[in-house]
């Protein structure tokens, strides 16, 4: 029979080189796979000796106060400290400084994605948002991390890529929370808006089990703890202003408004402000010994080794305007709207006291300057800047606000060299509070700030500042402080009070502990008190004296 017909002919077996490179390159993938899984949960051993923690913040890292604080204090201890997110601003000068903290950067999303509507944009944002996490937690951070602690919000892709990563490579995920995502998302879409329920389905699924929770306030870890049943170690960590946010001296003022001069001498502030004689004399201060009307000599502008301090040290003017300082990151949480509507209420004010023939109390004029940086800042200074040149009718006479970024060194000069504090933040959550409001009462100045549901944890009406809830209000506040000014018995009396409230003799011990709007209890403190109380038992807890080697 003919072998080729025969129905039960063998099937002929596929020669070697047919089968074989299939094969081979399954082989090859496998043992490439596990090779990779090995590295990434038993990568070699270490180079340095130290626990290792990552700290991820999906924002400008430098506009992330509280982020940065957390990296000091683990840096410190000291840990191996990885420190990812966005570059923009520089960071603190403090943490540059510190061994062990390496920065590592997200790519940004590219710059069109702005432009085009957040339904489209953001699928597209959380895709390099995942990818570019993934990159940097898998292999720019080499060994895997002893913990990772990341700040919600945001929650969308953060918690999720931070629970799998854990997964990975074995960290324990600290979740820091300083506020609701999902609360921040229904201000742009409303409560009712389909993302809006998916993000918080989304933060309550990854963000309730954690190794540790922290709280930036009491009503959040109650209201957290409620809600979504959080598994894990709890602790409120209140934001305390690190060490350097104080009052200024005369002769700190007189260098920072040096600086500063460029702002005075252009508008809206030229021929506002007091005239003034550089290097001698700025708005605020002057040296009693040299001539106002001196003008500046090259030499003398360029002389930043401080001479004229040697012949009389600066001293405040007592023809200043009130500096009131306010920072923001511009976002819609903060309705600047009310500033704008109390600055022009205190001009009326202002002009009505000061008419030569009124006997009374005077008003002084105001210097108001907005920091910080955000998306809403163009079309605010825009309607400011119709208010106070009076398009279509008088401009102020009173009063001017101008905006500006500071260097992270000068911000904590600028709110010491500030007479009084205002505090726009109204909280998407009411669980939240004002990190900007911490950064004043460190530096002496109290605040004026806008009431919602938990800012009574923080501000404690007329011991460190005092409430407002509408622009007419705020207007009575500027007034009620400021008259007479620089001799305003009240904002002295303010200061007098912030200060010893917040500086206890001592040996004093805390006033007794109670909830609910009466409460004046108020334990202050530096943020390396607070975090060393109450962050850095958590982490060392597990710790055994003989593994403690450091
Ligand atoms: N270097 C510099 N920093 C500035 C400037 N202006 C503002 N900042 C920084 O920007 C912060 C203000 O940012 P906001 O976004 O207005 O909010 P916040 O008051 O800091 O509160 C935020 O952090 C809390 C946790 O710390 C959160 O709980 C809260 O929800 C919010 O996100 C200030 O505290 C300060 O650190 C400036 O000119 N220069």
């Amino acid at each position: 029979m003919d072998p080729a017909t025969s129905s039960t002919a063998p099937t002929p077996t596929p020669a070697p080189t047919t089968w074989l490179p299939p094969l081979l390159t399954t082989a090859v993938l496998l043992w490439l796979s596990w090779k990779l899984w090995r590295f990434l949960k038993y990568p070699p051993p270490p180079s340095f000796r130290y626990r290792s923690v990552v700290i991820l913040v999906l924002g400008d890292i430098g506009r992330s106060p509280r982020m940065m604080y957390h990296a000091e204090s683990f840096a410190r201890i000291p840990f191996e400290t990885y420190l990812i997110g966005y570059g923009g601003s520089e960071p603190i000068p403090s943490l540059r400084r510190v061994p062990h903290v390496h920065f590592v950067y997200l790519s940004e999303p590219p710059s069109f994605l702005s432009k085009i509507p957040f339904v489209i944009s953001a699928p597209f944002k959380i895709g390099l948002q995942i990818a570019s996490i993934l990159y940097a937690l898998l292999f720019q951070v080499i060994n895997p991390p002893e913990f990772i602690l990341v700040q919600n919000p945001p929650s969308i892709p953060t918690l999720a890529m931070v629970w799998l990563i854990s997964r990975i490579r074995g960290s324990k995920v600290i979740i820091d929370w300083h506020n609701l995502g999902y609360t921040i998302l229904a201000l742009k879409l409303g409560d009712k808006h389909l993302f809006v329920r998916l993000a918080k389905k989304f933060e309550a699924v990854f963000g309730r089990v954690a190794y540790a929770h922290l709280f930036v306030t009491q009503a959040m870890h109650d209201f957290l703890v409620k809600e979504w049943d959080l598994v894990g170690i709890k602790a409120i960590l209140h934001d305390r202003p690190p060490k350097h946010f104080r009052r200024m001296s005369a002769q700190s003022v007189h260098r920072l408004f040096r600086e500063l001069a460029p702002h005075f001498t252009q508008a809206p502030l030229a021929g506002f402000v007091p005239p003034f004689s550089l290097p001698y004399s700025t708005p605020f201060t002057t040296t009693p010994s040299a001539p106002h009307s001196k003008p500046p000599t090259s030499s003398a502008q360029s002389d930043s080794s401080g001479t004229y301090d040697k012949v009389s040290p600066p001293e405040m003017r007592s023809d200043r305007p009130a500096l009131i300082v306010s920072s923001t990151s511009w976002t819609p949480d903060e309705d600047f709207s009310i500033l704008l509507r109390a600055l022009d209420s205190y001009e009326k004010k202002a002009r009505k006291a000061n008419t030569p023939s009124k006997s009374g109390k005077k008003l002084p004029k105001l210097v108001v300057i907005i920091t910080g940086k955000g998306p809403q800042k163009a079309m605010y200074m825009e309607k400011l800047h119709k208010l106070q040149t009076g398009k279509g009718g008088e401009g102020w006479k009173w009063v001017r606000c101008i905006s500006m970024w500071l260097e992270a060194k000068d911000y904590p000069i600028l709110l010491g060299s500030a007479d009084l504090g205002v505090c726009l933040h109204s909280s998407s959550s009411a669980l939240d509070l004002p990190m900007k409001v911490v950064d004043m009462f460190g530096c002496g100045l109290p605040v004026c700030a806008l009431d919602f549901p938990c800012l009574h944890e923080l501000v404690k009406e007329g011991i460190n500042g005092v409430t407002f809830q509408t622009a007419e209000q705020l207007a009575d506040r500027f007034e009620e402080l400021l008259s007479s000014f620089p001799n305003a018995p009240a904002l002295a009396a303010l200061r007098l009070s912030l200060h010893e409230s917040s500086h206890p003799p001592p040996g004093t011990p805390p006033p007794p502990r109670r909830r609910g709007k009466e409460d004046v209890h108020w334990e202050w403190g530096t943020w390396d008190d607070n975090w060393n109380k109450v962050v850095r038992p958590i982490i060392l807890n597990d710790v055994t004296k003989e593994d403690a080697w450091w």
